[in-house]
């Protein structure tokens, strides 16, 4: 479970909250305070005050994947073979083996024509690419993905629902504007001006916002 509690970050305050395993999508309006969350759920941003464990420990002290939101600010290496040895690198993972998980990582998740490449040439959705399997090529524990399929196209937005789950990861937590993705999620989180407004199972949470541009279009539709 992740629990936080009393939790402070600047505008951002959650009293009490508890997160099961599983994928938690988080939506809300511009500025509602998506990233902060994600953030702070990654170990990037430490609360002012309160507390955040991921089960025992801290985030900062798990093994966390994190995609930004901005594809550039993911970027450590110039290319993408070092971007995704990097994370193996940093837990001194033998040279051996992180060649063969980076071209193993890599063909599997459909970016294997990409390993020689310059990281700055990438276009937008490939550098998103990169990041997701950097993301996960460590088996994290907690999967932070902020609006990972914005950059996408729709094929591989759908792809990438499969990719989340065949991760392993025991907790993934997710920012959207598709509300039709959202719905597939185990977990859904309703953030309003830097406080959840609602939570539970997406049928729970979008039955308190039928009324609103945040109901899926899909849902609407059903006869
Ligand atoms: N580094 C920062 N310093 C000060 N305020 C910040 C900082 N980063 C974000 N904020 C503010 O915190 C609030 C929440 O921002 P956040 O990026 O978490 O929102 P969001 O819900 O992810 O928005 P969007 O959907 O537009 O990406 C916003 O008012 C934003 O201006």
């Amino acid at each position: 479970m992740i629990t936080i509690r009393d939790l402070r970050y600047r505008a951002f305050a959650i009293d009490a909250l508890d997160i099961s395993p599983g994928i938690t999508s988080v939506i809300g309006k511009n500025g509602s305070g998506k990233s902060t969350f994600l953030k702070l759920c990654a170990g990037i941003a430490e609360p002012g005050s309160g507390t955040i464990f991921v089960d025992t420990l801290p985030p900062r002290e798990t093994d966390a994947g994190y995609v930004n939101e901005f594809p550039d600010r993911n970027i450590l290496f110039s290319t993408v073979k070092d971007e995704l040895a990097s994370p193996l690198r940093f837990r001194f993972t033998p040279c051996e083996e992180t060649g063969h998980m980076v071209q193993e990582c890599a063909e599997r998740l459909g970016i294997g024509h990409l390993l020689d490449r310059r990281m700055g040439e990438l276009s937008g959705g490939e550098k998103v690419l990169v990041a997701f399997a950097a993301a996960v090529i460590g088996r994290p524990r907690v999967l932070v993905l902020d609006e990972c399929d914005s950059h996408l196209d729709s094929g591989r937005c759908g792809w990438l629902e499969g990719a989340i789950r065949a991760s392993g990861a025991m907790y993934v937590i997710r920012c959207t504007q598709q509300m039709d993705t959202a719905a597939s999620s185990d977990h859904l989180l309703f953030l309003e001006k830097g406080q959840v407004l609602h939570a539970g199972t997406p049928g729970e949470v979008f039955s308190r916002l039928a009324d609103t541009p945040f109901y899926p279009l899909s849902w609407r539709c059903t006869p």
